[in-house]
Order: structure tokens, then C-alpha cells, then sequence
């Protein structure tokens, strides 16, 4: 193919897990690529702490630097791998202001100044993309922003973290701890640099939040994401979920909601925005998904029922996603036509996570004598929370116990306010005849 377009140069800030892949693919597909967009990606330095660090994937040395702002005042676009607040944002901003089109992966950015960037990059007529920055290598932020577009989405539940996914999965399938599960998976590359964010639910959270601007056009932050991380998931936990036929996945939820009203309150149409590790029946489309492997799913009033799934971490899947927001800006940037930039517009109130409808299974450790049934029952009721199924137990395995403890009580809820749930469990708890609170763990897609 003969190319007349002159070659658009691309500066890469970053060589780690990301970085080193997308630098691979610019270099060994340069012939694909060129032919795709119609220009040679010229990729002109990368953008590194040392320049004679060893790497996964080495470059000719003479396009390693350290001076980062340098190499962006002569990109056309930015490929923004670094991860973290500073530098990267303030060399995206620099990029933008240039008039440059930047690319990046940083959900830890966009969750909490995405806002700011994307008015400034729409305001500069530039383009800004971000597909890896949510489930990898999945196509998911394209199809909210462009093919659903025309309809409502009315809620979204992602597993969205790879590290976490992969640490549940193992303890689930093989018994594996935590700690050996967690060490593998930041071995295969797909744990944050600090891994804090992965197991406490933050970088579930700011996917969370990016979610959620795109499927209802309104600026979330991450501090209005409810979050709740696997940490304090036990064995018990884990043997409570399999009895009752359910399998625990860290779900990012993020859902349009109307409050309920009444006692003089007026209804409030709002979004709630929550990550916890959640129950989910076995039969569940995203119990299916095993591994580091993410998935989400959307509901939406016309298109009913989608599940994207695919590889959510790693090295080369997420620069996939990253080398296709890159040829889709250098189509336009040859070709012409608007950018696409995102630019929330609706007003959508965050709504607090009591606001919520779930379902909790409560297993509890309870006295073995007359009334223990009708007290506990009693307290559900007197929340308005309405049981679905209640089963006596043995205590889970290891589970030490209190002496007068000789039962267990099984209760799965149906969907009820999650702060009426919440007062419910806190007032079985000081119950006398509850000795102990072996598991709350709420339920969806049942
Ligand atoms: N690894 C994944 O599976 C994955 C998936 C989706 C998105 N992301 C995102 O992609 C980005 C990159 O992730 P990664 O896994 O490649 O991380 P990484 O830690 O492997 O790579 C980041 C690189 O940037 C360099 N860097 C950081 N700050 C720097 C600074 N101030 N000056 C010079 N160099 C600096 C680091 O030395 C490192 O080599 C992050 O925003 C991450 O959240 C990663
Ligand atoms: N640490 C993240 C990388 C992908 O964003 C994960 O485990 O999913
Ligand atoms: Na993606």
C-alpha cells in the first residue's frame, strides 16, 4: 500500500508490564499498522526512569529518555503507561494543551480527575481515550460510549479486577491462600504496582466510577464509589457461599435507582456506585468467570441483557487496547473528522449505598435453646426485611465455636433497603443468643 500521509509520532511514557508490549507491537507490526491507519506510527522515545535498565522488551537504547516533557512537545500522540497521579497528569495536560491526542490506561487518574482532563482535552479539540483503563483488553468503554448511546443503561456489574478475581477463583476451585494466590498473580504481571488497590477494591472502584460516566453521562468520582475489598474474606465465608450454592466475586455495581419516598421524602432518581465482594448462584454468567479473566455486564431498557468478557489484565491483552484507541486516533488524525471526546453532561445524583436493594445471606452462631428461631426471625421482620430461606447448619469446619454454642443459622434474605439490612444485622448481633456473626455477604443476580 502506498502511504502519502507523513508518519505521526508517538511518544510512550512508560516501559513496564503495558508499556513494553505496546512498544513491541508499534515495532514488530509497524507494517500492519501503517497499512490500517495510513501512516507510519513512529513511535520517537520512550519515556523511562534509566535509560539502561533491562526490559521485557529492549529498544534501541537511543530511544529511552528521561526527559519527559521533551518527548511530548513532539508527539502527535501520547501513550500514558506510568500509572499514578503525578507525573502522568500533569504530562497529559501538557500533551493536551499542545493540541497532541493522548491515550492512556490510568484508571487511577480518570477516576478521581477524568472530569478536568476530558473538558480539557474536549476544549482543545484533541482526543483522549482510555479503553484499557477498564477490564484490559475488553472492548467495554467503546460499546457504552458509541453503540449504546441510543438506549438507557440502567445497571452494570463488572468483575473488574483481575488480581482479585484470580485470588477468589483459587481459593474457591484449588484451597489456595491468599497470600500464594495474591504472590501469583503479581507474578503473571496483572496486580497493581502496589497491590493494596487490587485486594482493598480501589482500583475496582475507579473502574467503577469510569463505568458508570460513560453509561449515564454524568461525572462520577471514586469517593462516591461505596467499597469494600476481599481482605476480610474468610474460609468460613467461603464454605458459607458454597453450601448455599453460591460462588464470591468482587462486583462492581453501579446502578440507576429511585429511591423509595414516603414519611414526607420525595423519591430522588440517582446512580449508586458500590464494590464488595458479592454472592453470586453458581449458575450466574459471571460465575463462569474464572481466572484473571474480567466480565461485564450490562442491563439496558432496549438492548435488555449483554455480558462483555474477555482478558481484563496483563501485559500484551491490555496493550491491545491500547493500540486500538492509538489506530483509532491516527485514522482521524489522517482521515479528519471529530475526535471523540467524552463529555459528561447529565446530572446524576450519587446516590449513599443505603439507598441500595440487595440480598444478604447472614450465617450466624446461635445458643441451641427454645426461642432462638422466633428471636432472630423476629428482628428480620421488624426491619421489614422478609426471609427467603433459613436453614440450621453445622458450624463450618475449623470454626472454633463458644461453648454454649452448639448451632448455626442460615438466613438468605429476599431484596430489601441495604441500610434496613444493615440495622438487622447489627441488632442480631447483640442479640444474647447470638454468640457469634460468622458471615454477611450480600447476594445479586439470584
Ligand atoms: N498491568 C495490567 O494488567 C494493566 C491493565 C490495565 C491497565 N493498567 C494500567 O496501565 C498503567 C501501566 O501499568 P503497568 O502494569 O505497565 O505498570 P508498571 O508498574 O509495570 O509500569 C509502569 C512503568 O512506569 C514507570 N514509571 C512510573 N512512574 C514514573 C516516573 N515518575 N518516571 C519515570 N517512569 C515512571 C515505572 O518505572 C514502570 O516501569 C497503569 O495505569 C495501570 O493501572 C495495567
Ligand atoms: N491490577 C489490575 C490490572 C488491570 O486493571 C487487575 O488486577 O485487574
Ligand atoms: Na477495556
Amino acid at each position: 500500500m502506498t502511504t502519502t500521509h507523513e508518519p505521526l509520532k508517538i511518544a510512550l511514557l512508560g516501559a513496564g508490564n503495558v508499556g513494553s508490549q505496546v512498544a513491541r507491537i508499534l515495532t514488530e507490526d509497524a507494517e500492519m499498522l501503517q497499512a490500517r491507519v495510513g501512516a507510519r506510527l513512529e513511535l520517537v522515545g520512550v519515556f523511562v526512569r534509566r535509560t539502561d535498565a533491562e526490559r521485557e522488551y529492549q529498544l534501541p537504547g537511543e530511544l529511552y529518555t528521561t526527559d519527559a516533557e521533551a518527548l511530548v512537545d513532539q508527539a502527535d500522540i501520547v501513550i500514558e503507561l506510568l500509572g499514578g497521579i503525578e507525573p502522568a497528569k500533569s504530562l497529559i495536560q501538557r500533551a493536551i494543551s499542545r493540541g497532541a491526542a493522548v491515550v492512556t490506561g490510568n484508571k487511577a487518574l480518570l477516576a478521581q480527575h477524568g472530569s478536568e482532563l476530558y473538558r480539557a482535552a474536549a476544549e482543545a479539540g484533541t482526543q483522549l481515550s482510555f479503553e484499557a483503563s477498564v477490564a484490559g483488553a475488553i472492548p467495554i468503554l467503546r460499546p457504552l460510549r458509541d453503540s449504546l448511546s441510543g438506549d438507557r443503561v440502567t445497571r452494570i456489574m463488572g468483575i473488574a479486577n483481575g488480581t482479585t478475581n484470580y485470588i477468589l477463583d483459587q481459593m474457591d476451585t484449588t484451597g489456595a491462600t491468599f497470600d500464594d494466590a495474591l504472590a501469583e498473580a503479581q507474578r503473571l504481571g496483572y496486580a497493581e504496582a502496589d497491590p493494596t488497590a487490587d485486594v482493598e477494591g480501589h482500583d475496582a472502584a475507579a473502574k467503577a466510577a469510569i463505568l458508570a460516566n460513560l453509561a449515564f453521562h454524568a461525572p462520577f468520582t471514586l469517593d462516591q464509589v461505596h467499597c469494600e475489598g476481599i481482605t476480610a474474606i474468610t474460609a468460613a465465608d467461603n464454605e458459607a457461599a458454597a453450601e448455599a450454592g453460591y460462588v464470591i466475586k468482587l462486583l462492581a455495581i453501579a446502578e440507576r435507582i429511585t429511591t423509595p419516598g414516603g414519611d414526607g421524602a420525595d423519591s430522588t432518581e440517582g446512580a449508586v456506585l458500590r464494590v464488595h465482594p458479592t454472592l453470586l448462584p453458581r449458575q450466574h454468567p459471571l460465575a463462569a468467570v474464572h481466572g484473571a479473566f474480567n466480565a461485564v455486564f450490562v442491563e439496558a431498557e432496549n438492548a435488555g441483557e449483554l455480558m462483555f468478557y474477555g482478558p481484563g489484565a496483563g501485559g500484551a491483552p491490555t496493550a491491545s487496547a491500547v493500540m486500538g484507541d492509538t489506530v483509532s486516533i491516527a485514522r482521524r488524525l489522517v482521515r479528519g473528522g471529530p475526535g471523540r471526546t467524552h463529555t459528561p453532561q447529565a446530572t446524576l445524583p450519587a446516590l449513599p449505598v443505603g439507598d441500595a436493594t440487595t440480598s444478604y445471606l447472614v450465617v450466624l452462631e446461635v445458643k441451641d435453646q427454645a426461642g432462638v428461631l422466633a428471636q432472630t426471625a423476629g428482628v428480620f421482620a421488624q426491619h421489614g426485611v422478609s426471609i427467603e430461606a433459613m436453614r440450621q447448619v453445622p458450624l463450618p469446619e475449623g470454626h472454633s465455636g463458644h461453648a454454649e454454642a452448639e448451632s448455626s443459622l442460615r438466613f438468605i434474605t429476599h431484596r430489601a433497603l441495604e441500610r434496613d439490612l444493615e440495622q438487622t444485622v447489627a441488632e442480631l448481633t447483640a442479640l444474647d443468643v447470638v454468640t457469634d456473626v460468622i458471615s454477611v455477604l450480600r447476594v445479586e443476580g439470584n
